[in-house]
């Protein structure tokens, strides 16, 4: 079990309205040291403005925000976060350099300058504009900046927006390697394949509300499915009506099959075709996983 003092943010029964629209109703959130949090949820879900209160941009009108048990508005609890927001105005002119001397002094115990630019890959652009640089490099300028005070908390708002393959992967190691270090980091993403990739826990939001807190493999573990593909002559019909089969369908010359019981519907195809072919046989995703619960909410929100 965790301490109180494990614990580095929390949300407590938050509500937060912007005129008639209830953008959060009633959320709560524990974030444990050392932890990468994914949140995960559509567009409008709540994702930002719970971050937001984390950070003592907004005040709930109901319930609490605490960072390291402090207001999140408190000096103390600032000078121990770290933070990479969706937008970012930079004075345009100061080199990246300077942007990270200028950061690293507002922390009392920051990383040496060349560290910092190594762990976000800005090493070669330390005497650039900042104003000059290409979308994606000003993203990577931006990470560095947020861990550059060696931060016991990382709030990192879909970091990766922008980058390519090669500086999202390497944007992933340097998440892991701080984590790696006790820091806790809070991500919010769209791209499933990076919370499955990174985090320990997964939060998945909508209109407002958590849906799900757990593990990647408990969020996944919600769809038992699996999906199997081949190529072979039995019509989708027939398959379709065997037991456990939630669907068969033709895709071009192959056949997709979703069964709750792989094993034995592979053993029935087997059988029933000699000269099955080119078989793939993979569990359900974590995407799988995030459209089958946050539709199960719009089917029960349209039921009520
Ligand atoms: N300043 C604001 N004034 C009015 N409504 C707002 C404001 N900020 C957010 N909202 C609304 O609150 C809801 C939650 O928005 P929020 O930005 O937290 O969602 P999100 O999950 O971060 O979405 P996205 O994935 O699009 O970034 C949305 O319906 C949004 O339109």
């Amino acid at each position: 079990m965790h301490t109180q003092t494990d614990v580095v943010a929390r949300l407590c029964g938050a509500v937060k309205r912007y005129g008639s629209l209830t953008a959060l109703d009633g959320v709560d959130l524990v974030l444990q040291r050392g932890e990468l949090l994914a949140v995960l949820g559509p567009n409008g879900a709540g994702k930002s403005t719970s971050i937001s209160l984390l950070l003592g941009l907004m005040e709930p009108d109901q319930g609490r925000a605490e960072l390291f048990g402090m207001d999140p508005v408190q000096i103390d609890a600032c000078r121990r976060i770290g933070v990479m927001l969706q937008s970012a105005m930079l004075p345009a002119t100061l080199q990246v350099g300077e942007l990270l001397r200028l950061v690293s002094s507002y922390y009392p115990n920051p990383r040496p300058l060349e560290e910092s630019a190594a762990l976000a890959g800005v090493g070669d652009l330390l005497k650039r504009p900042y104003g000059k640089l290409s979308g994606g490099q000003q993203r990577r300028v931006q990470f560095a900046l947020a861990l550059c005070g060696r931060p016991e908390l990382l709030f990192l708002d879909e970091p990766t927006v922008g980058m390519d393959i090669d500086a999202r992967r390497k944007l992933w190691a340097a998440m892991r390697a701080l984590v790696a270090e006790g820091c806790s980091v809070v991500l919010t993403t769209h791209y499933l394949e990076e919370a499955e990739a990174l985090a320990q826990r997964v939060i998945v939001m909508a209109k407002g509300r958590v849906l799900s807190d757990g593990s990647v493999d408990a969020l996944r573990a919600r769809v038992p499915l699996t999906h199997i593909r081949c190529v072979t002559d039995l019509h989708a019909d027939v398959i379709a009506n065997w037991p456990q089969v939630v669907s068969a369908e033709r895709d071009g010359t192959r056949m997709r099959i979703s069964t709750s019981a792989a094993e034995h519907v592979l053993r029935r195809l087997l059988d029933a075709d000699a000269s099955l072919s080119e078989l793939e046989v993979q569990r359900a995703s974590l995407a799988d996983a995030f459209t089958a619960l946050t539709n199960e909410e719009t089917v029960e929100q349209e039921a009520a």
